[in-house]
């Protein structure tokens, strides 16, 4: 096994270019449309070089599928089922080229400062706050969500507990499981006829405004972007109305400066009476102590929570108040529902983002295509085909300044340039190329040459 600790040309080993692996490449599944259509048939599996040298580390017991595609492309993979708490993670990142990981695994700036060796990061879940994205398109490093893939999984399982706060069936259960009957109507409802009031109507909201419809309930949303209603839900234009019409309010925004305590006394003050909240979007939406106090002075009649401020590491880690201060009064309510962030653990979609994510980075690492990045330019080129043995693809990810494209065909404009793309986004440009009829030689030239620009963020070479 070699030792490479970086999967760019290294520049005193030209030979090692030339070691075109003959592991075939994974075709995306058919949802990869765009990706799709731009495959030949005989289209020539490009790799950075030997993907033995390629290291690999998954985080957060990422689905077994997104595992075995990366394994299977010959990648180094260590699979860890909980994160790393900061110092650990700073030790194993220094070593790695691709990172996995889920919601929990900060990638801040810190420790991405560390992670030298690293090209791109794949978040195995729709949120992407957890990574401190501006940073790492500034060191060149891509990174990649699955956008949709759990989306269903949240509406689902809001709709269900919109039924269970209605008719407080966590309450009857934990009554029942420690052998007490109580066969109660008082302030138990149907949902059909209420008010479903949607904060956030993206993937997840508009998924759950079909569904509500479905079930016989009104649906209003808020929304900082003007969209188009599905079925006869209804945009309002201010949070405050929403909060003073809806008998269920539930929040689907991502996690921002402004989403921060979205819902606090405030807002808390605004509800109906005998309302009920849930939040499966990122804990520091909702400010827990005011929901405490909104629930115990009856404003409130039930809530769901799924995400919190501060979630353990793992599996069997205690939620106590060592991690949230509050956690002991919270636990202590009557008709709130609390699980474990699991809004988007279902079988399906976990598979799909297992999929999705890790073809997205086998992209990337072996094809240098950025389409579905969250940080860096889309930027995709037509592959090569085994009738095009002798061609190298370049990538050049610079400072987007004035002068740098000039430099750069003078670097590669004595060759043949096949194609070329190059596109920017805020202060990272993304620039590739294929360059025909070049050997061993003459890819460390080309990389040589570009790495000395001082425009350089990161210089890789596919062969
Ligand atoms: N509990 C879970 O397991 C789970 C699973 C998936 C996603 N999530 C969380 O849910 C969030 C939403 O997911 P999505 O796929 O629907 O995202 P999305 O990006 O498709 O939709 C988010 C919507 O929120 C809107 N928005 C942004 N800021 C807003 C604001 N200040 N006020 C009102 N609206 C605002 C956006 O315009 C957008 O329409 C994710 O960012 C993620 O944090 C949680
Ligand atoms: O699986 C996770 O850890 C995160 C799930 C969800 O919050 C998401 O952002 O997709």
């Amino acid at each position: 096994m070699s030792n490479a600790r970086d999967i760019r040309p290294r520049q005193d080993d030209a030979s090692l270019l030339a070691t075109s692996p003959s592991a075939s490449f994974n075709s995306p599944s058919s949802h990869s449309s765009a990706f799709n259509r731009t495959v030949p048939v005989n289209a020539k599996p490009l790799k950075p070089f030997a993907t033995e040298d390629i290291k690999v580390l998954l985080l957060e017991n990422v689905n077994q599928t997104g595992r075995e595609i990366l394994s299977q492309q010959g990648y180094q993979v260590e699979f860890l089922k909980s994160s790393l708490p900061e110092d650990q993670l700073i030790e194993k990142i220094r070593d790695v080229h691709v990172i996995g990981i889920r919601s929990k695994t900060k990638l801040t700036a810190r420790v991405l400062k560390e992670a030298k060796n690293l090209i791109v990061i794949g978040c195995f879940c729709i949120g992407t706050n957890q990574v401190d994205l501006q940073y790492a398109a500034d060191q060149g490093i891509a990174v990649f969500n699955s956008p949709f893939s759990n989306s269903r999984s949240v509406a689902e399982l809001v709709i269900g507990e919109m039924v269970m706060l209605a008719r407080q069936l966590g309450d009857r259960s934990s009554e029942m499981h420690a052998g007490t009957w109580n066969k109660v109507s008082n302030g138990c409802w149907e949902i059909r006829g209420k008010t479903l009031g949607i904060i956030g109507y993206g993937h997840i909201g508009a998924q759950l405004s079909v569904l509500a419809e479905a079930m016989g309930m009104s649906v209003i949303y808020y929304d900082v972007l003007n969209i188009m209603s599905l079925g006869t839900a209804r945009q309002v234009e201010a949070l405050d109305d929403l909060l003073a019409e809806a008998d269920f309010i539930t929040c689907h925004v991502p996690e921002l400066p402004e989403t921060k305590g979205m819902i606090g006394q405030k807002q808390f003050e605004k509800m109906k009476k005998g309302s009920y909240l849930i939040n499966a979007s990122r804990g520091t939406v909702v400010d827990i102590p005011a929901l405490i106090d909104a629930m115990r002075s009856g404003k409130v009649a039930g809530a769901a929570l799924d995400v919190y401020p501060n979630e353990p590491a793992g599996n069997g880690d205690y939620f106590n108040n060592d991690l949230n201060s509050w956690g002991a009064d919270l636990r202590s309510l009557k008709n709130l529902i609390l699980t474990p962030h699991i809004g988007g653990s279902t079988e399906e979609a976990q598979k799909a983002i297992g999929v999705e994510v890790a073809q997205a980075l086998v992209r990337y690492a072996n094809e240098g295509s950025t389409l579905g990045a969250v940080n860096l330019p889309e930027v995709v080129l037509r592959s090569l085909t085994m009738d095009e043995p002798d061609h190298a693809r370049v990538i050049y990810i610079h400072k987007n300044i004035p002068g740098v494209l000039r430099k750069v065909n003078e670097i590669i404009g004595d060759h043949n340039v096949d194609k070329q793309m190059t596109d920017s986004r805020g202060d990272v440009a993304y620039l590739m190329a294929d360059i025909s009829n070049v050997d061993a030689a003459t890819i460390k030239e080309l990389y040589t040459s570009l790495e000395s620009l001082p425009s350089r963020i990161m210089t890789r070479v596919l062969y």
